[in-house]
């Protein structure tokens, strides 16, 4: 079983307007909508509608922590949450026509206290694997993370940000880092993709037995022991980007478990990443179209990333 953590939970408002708002003047936005986000909860969203089974973690608080216990309940996606005092944050993303906007709150304090009820909820689970997903709110450094790391005998894959990354220092079965988070923890130049293939080494080399970059219109890249593979992006009309790295992530994870070789699992989570991005919000579009789009995935594949 593949259980998340998500250390600081959202609630994603995304609403769409025609103009982007003008100083001084009320914009009016003709659509609006509330989904359970952050990455780790995303996560467990796709993976829950890819048919694997998952247990999504975190810590919440107050009545947006409420909602998003309640939503992922309705949903259908087993929920296990340590309850704090703080309120869960509420993240913004504005969509018009040709751009997103994205305003992420710090969160609410979290103290060390809450690490230790959260160890004990990921315990009784008996995970696999655990996913760390998404910022640290305050509070909380990465040797939250690490603890995580070091307290099971589960594999664990982070998908957080680039100095995080730079700083764990537990073992890792996997990080998914976007192209500015690989910057981040290698202070590398990510401009081409050559630059990308090099990053990706350096984050191999500092620990990370694997390594998934999500490069957004440039596809993904996955550097494994073994091999690197680079999968060119499907064409897609994209309405919202926020959760298309989780996605790829969760397509990676559940074609993984369901026995898939590397190649095939990245094909996987770039058709389902594809997809997703073609919805608004976090919502979790109908993935069972997936069949067929698939072997569409153009990928390349060399002995390592380091050429
Ligand atoms: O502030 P963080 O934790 O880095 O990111 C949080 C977030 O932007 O990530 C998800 C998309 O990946 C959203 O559901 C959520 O709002």
């Amino acid at each position: 079983m593949i259980l998340t953590v998500t250390l600081n939970p959202a609630v994603d408002h995304t609403l769409t307007v025609d103009d982007f708002p003008e100083t001084d003047r009320v914009a009016r936005a003709n659509a609006a909508r509330v989904d359970p986000g952050g990455k780790g909860i995303n996560v467990s969203k796709y993976l829950a509608e890819l048919e694997t089974e998952t247990v999504a973690t975190g810590v919440v608080g107050d009545f947006l922590g409420r909602f998003v216990r309640d939503r992922l309940s309705a949903g259908e996606i087993e929920g296990d949450f340590v309850e704090i005092d703080g309120r869960t944050r509420l993240n913004t993303t504005i969509l018009t026509d040709d751009a997103e906007f994205k305003i992420n709150h710090d969160g609410p304090r979290v103290s060390a206290d809450a690490i230790d009820d959260l160890l004990e909820t990921i315990e009784r689970n008996a995970p696999d694997t655990v996913v760390v997903g998404g910022s640290l709110p305050p509070g909380l450094g990465p040797d939250a993370i690490d603890r995580i790391a070091r307290t099971g005998d589960w594999e664990t894959v982070v998908d957080v940000g680039g100095s995080i990354l730079a700083a764990l220092d537990a073992s890792y079965a996997l990080c998914k880092p976007n192209r500015e988070e690989l910057a981040a923890a290698t202070g590398c130049s990510v401009r081409s993709l050559e630059d990308c293939y090099d990053a990706v080494e350096t984050l191999r080399r500092m620990g990370y037995d694997r390594v998934i970059a999500s490069l957004g219109a440039d596809g993904a890249i996955m550097s494994t022991p073994e091999e690197c593979i680079h999968a060119a992006a499907l064409e897609t009309e994209v309405v919202d980007t926020v959760g298309a790295g989780d996605s790829l992530l969760a397509g990676v994870l559940a074609a993984l478990d369901d026995g898939a070789t590397d190649r095939e699992a990245l094909r996987t989570g770039v058709a389902v990443a594809s997809r997703v991005v073609s919805v608004p919000g976090t919502d979790i579009p109908p993935l069972d179209e997936l069949v067929g789009t698939t072997d569409r995935v153009a990928i390349s594949v060399s002995a390592d990333c380091s050429r």
